[in-house]
């Protein structure tokens, strides 16, 4: 229980390895994230931190080193277990929402749910709606997403990241494509999910502004960490 929700120890990653083009992008990297925390990944471009976002999402796999989730070696899982371990464990928001389109934001939200009905649980539509709820978007639930503002689409698509109760949210750019006003209501949905829920978060920021609000900040240069 007092396993912290991540822990890298030593994560080094490159990429085409063993061919003329191999490019080292991460050079044993440490960092643990406690239960509860919000932290703000920053860095120049180039620096590794998409690389490094994707190894903890359990999308890409370490070249060398460990990537505890609550205690457990996912380097011991096979692939199935990988993705099981990250469906109930890990919700993703990307800077482009990602979202459905042509369907309704509380559909939107219904994905995830539906595609392991089991693990969900009775009454998704119920949940699925609290969801948007929870978003401030109730009154909208039944939009087509692309009818929505940019914020209200960013904001579905944490509904959805959400609809899993993961332990650890992982946001690339959130607010990269929004304009300040929109970005800081994003920023402020959540930090409250955060506060309220104690859902654990990374996210990768260009925003200083925004990274100064979170608990802590990590700087990736040239694929180490710095601060
Ligand atoms: N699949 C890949 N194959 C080879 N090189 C890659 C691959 N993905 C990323 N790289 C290289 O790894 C380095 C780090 O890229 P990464 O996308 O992780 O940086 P980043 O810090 O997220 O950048 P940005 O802020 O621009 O998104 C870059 O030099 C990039 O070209």
């Amino acid at each position: 229980m007092d396993d912290p929700v991540l822990r890298l120890d030593r994560i080094c990653k490159a990429y085409n390895v063993g061919l003329p083009s191999e490019t080292k992008v991460l050079h044993d990297v440490d960092l643990t994230l406690k239960r509860g925390e919000f932290l703000a990944l920053m860095g120049p471009s180039g620096s590794g931190k998409s690389t490094l976002l994707n190894i903890i999402g359990l999308l890409d796999r370490p070249t060398s080193g460990h990537l505890f989730i609550k205690g457990q070696d996912t380097a011991l899982l096979n692939d199935a277990a990988l993705t099981r371990l990250r469906g109930h464990t890990i919700g993703f928001v990307f800077q482009d929402h990602h979202l459905i389109s042509a369907f309704t934001a509380v559909e939107n939200v219904l994905m995830p749910l539906l595609v392991d009905a089991e693990f969900a649980g009775p009454d998704i539509v119920q949940k699925a709606n609290a969801l948007m709820a929870r978003v401030g978007l109730a009154k909208v639930a039944d939009n087509r997403a692309m009818n929505m503002s940019g914020g209200q689409q960013q904001r579905v698509a944490i509904a959805r990241a959400l609809a899993m109760s993961p332990d650890l949210l992982l946001a690339d750019e959130p607010t990269g494509n929004l304009d300040t006003q929109s970005a800081g209501g994003v920023f402020d949905l959540m930090r409250e999910v955060n506060r309220e829920s104690g859902t654990t978060i990374l996210m990768v920021t260009h925003n200083l502004d925004l990274a100064k609000r979170c608990d802590r900040i990590v700087d990736v240069v040239d694929g180490r960490i710095t601060a």
